[in-house]
Parts: C-alpha cells; structure tokens; sequence
C-alpha cells in the first residue's frame, strides 16, 4: 500500500503538487473586488516615461558588484521555450542548461557554488519531459506552464480552466495565465476578477502568474487597474507579456505594475510577485530592471519568490558578460543606481 502510494506520487499522471518545489512566499490569499480602489487608479503618463528615461544611466555598478548582480539575475530567469516546434530533445536540453546554467570553471573564478534558474517555463504538452529531465538529475527547479488558451486566451472557458488542472495534474508547479484581454478594454473589471478567481481556484496548490498582455491594454491606467483586479482575485505573480504581442515588457508599463504591487502590499500586507516577460534579452537590460525593484519595492522583492525574468535568450548574454569579467575582457558599461 505504502509502496503504492509512494509510486502514485512520483507518477508524472499524478503528481502531488504539495510535493513538488514551491516558491517559499505566503500566496496572497486575494480580497473582495474593490471596485473604489479600482477607479481610483491612475497612471500619469509623461511622469512615468520622466522616470524610467532616466533609470538606465545614473551611476556605475563598482565593477566587484556587477558579476553578483549578474549572477542574481540569472536565478530569476524562468528559462522559457515557447515554440510552435518545441520538442522533448529541446525541452531536455532547456532544463539541463536551467540547472548548470554557468560552466563552472566561471562560477569557481567567481567563488560561486552552483546555481540555477529560477523555474523553466514551457507549454503544456513539454512539461512531462521537464518534470522528468529534471527528477532525473536529481535537480528540484519549478516547471512553470502557460495556460488558458495561451497566448491569445480565446478559448472556450472551461477548456481554459481544465487546462490549468491538467497542468497542475502532470507537474506543472506554477502557472502562467492569460486573461481576457477585452475585459479590460470594455472596463468590466467583475468579469476579469470572476475569471482570475477562477482560475486561481483551479490551480490548487500551484502557484499562478497572470499574464496581462499589457501591450494589448490600450492604456498604462487600464495596466494599473489590471494589475489590482488580478492581484484582488488572488494572483501570486503578475506578469507583463506572453512574449508574443508586437510590445512586451518595458519600462514604462513595469514602473506602473511594479506600484500596484507596492499599493497592493501597504494594504494588505500580502507581497505579490512581478514578471517582466518578452524581449528580455540584454544583461544590462536585466539589471535595470532589477534596480527599479530594488528602487521601488526593496531588497525584499530580490528573489526569485518574488521576481522573475521571462526570457529565452537573456542567459546567454548574461553568460557572455560574466566570461568577459572572468577573463578580464569585461566591456560592457552598467550604469544603474545599486553600485
Ligand atoms: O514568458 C516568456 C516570454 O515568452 C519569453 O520571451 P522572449 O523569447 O522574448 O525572451
């Protein structure tokens, strides 16, 4: 029986999501629809692109911190493939390099032990061969999968929510949902919240980003009113982009999220995570990202609990950056204000 019971939990078909990585922050356990709160949001425009102009060239990282900052960086990237032709080959390859994400003749010039990415991320049908690949080498990374219809999130909606169980039922740790985007766009902030709500009830255990497409949200008010409602409704993570609008994440629409969040945590008390997603590709772009969470919400959201990159090609330049600092042929210039 116990025998039994054991090879129940480690079957792919079956698995137990109380067994399997979690990320350690409490879930926000979401509120009531506050429809006040959400009108009262606003987004001034000029002021937010004011900001985020000047954010990339403030000051130098002192040139011993910026290998750490890279190395921060990359046990946040979610390693995401999200292909039309995505197969078990990519997707194992995907997950070793997840786990050894640095040779390691660089992690021991920089006195580093091993790390890793924060999660891999990948479509339904690919999170069978992740959870594998990674049991296999022994490695505990979460398996996030997008969900509902991803990217455009037009399916039938209980096709939408049985997706996300069935992700859940082989594997998947946490979950990347896309919400209506025409809920936002006609202002109907009750069926956005129902739909999140529902959605986060059918992950049970797993942890669930919402993807706001804010690309396709017309305006930065409509990304802050978003970001609540999604948020109010129980969101762990809010998330920017699919990777798949013609605008993905910038600086501008992550400055607005970013403040929701920190509105959201003065009221309630509950620290909501936040995932920049799509044309990430840069390491300095990385670490003007991480500078602005550091700048608005603190040490606190530098974490791969709470902080995720989407990206599925960031790791390689931030690679390259950190053989040029061990080689001494370092070039590149970050300037950002944590030196
Ligand atoms: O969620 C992750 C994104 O789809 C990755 O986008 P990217 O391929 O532009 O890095």
């Amino acid at each position: 029986m116990q025998s039994e019971q054991r090879s129940a939990r480690t079957s792919q078909r079956d698995r137990d999501t109380t067994q399997l990585p979690q990320v350690t922050h409490s879930r926000n356990p979401g509120m009531d629809l506050d429809m006040n709160w959400v009108r009262a949001a606003q987004a001034n425009t000029s002021a937010i692109e004011r900001r985020c102009a000047t954010l990339p060239g403030r000051r130098s990282v002192k040139k011993e911190h910026q290998a750490a900052w890279l190395l921060k960086a990359i046990t946040m990237i979610d390693l995401t493939t999200l292909s039309g032709d995505d197969t078990a080959g990519r997707v194992r390859r995907l997950c070793a390099k997840a786990a050894h994400p640095v040779r390691s003749e660089i992690l021991s010039s920089l006195g580093v032990d091993e790390i890793t990415t924060g999660a891999v991320c990948v479509y339904h049908d690919m999170i069978a061969p992740a959870v594998e690949t990674l049991d296999h080498m022994g490695v505990t990374l979460p398996v996030a999968a997008v969900s509902t219809g991803f990217p455009a999130g037009l399916s039938p909606y209980h096709l939408r929510v049985e997706e996300i169980r069935e992700s859940v039922r082989v594997g998947a740790s946490e979950i990347d949902i896309v919400i209506s985007r025409r809920h936002v766009l006609t202002g109907n902030w009750q069926a956005l919240y129902d739909e999140m709500r529902d959605f986060r009830e059918a992950c049970g255990a797993a942890h669930v980003k919402a993807i706001l497409a804010t690309g396709e949200l017309g305006s930065l008010r409509n990304v802050a009113r978003a970001s609540l409602v999604c948020m109010m409704a129980g969101a762990d993570f809010i998330k920017t982009s699919t990777g798949k609008e013609s605008v993905n994440a910038t600086l501008p629409v992550s400055l607005v999220m970013i403040r929701a969040i920190r509105d959201y945590y003065e009221a309630t008390g509950y620290r909501v995570g936040y995932k920049p997603a799509g044309g990430i590709s840069k390491a300095k772009d990385a670490i003007t990202y991480l500078a602005l969470i550091k700048e608005e919400l603190g040490d606190d959201w530098l974490t791969p609990d709470l902080f995720r990159f989407g990206a599925s090609s960031l790791l390689g330049d931030i690679e390259r950056q950190l053989e040029h600092h061990v080689t001494g042929h370092y070039s590149a210039t970050y300037r950002h204000p944590m030196g």
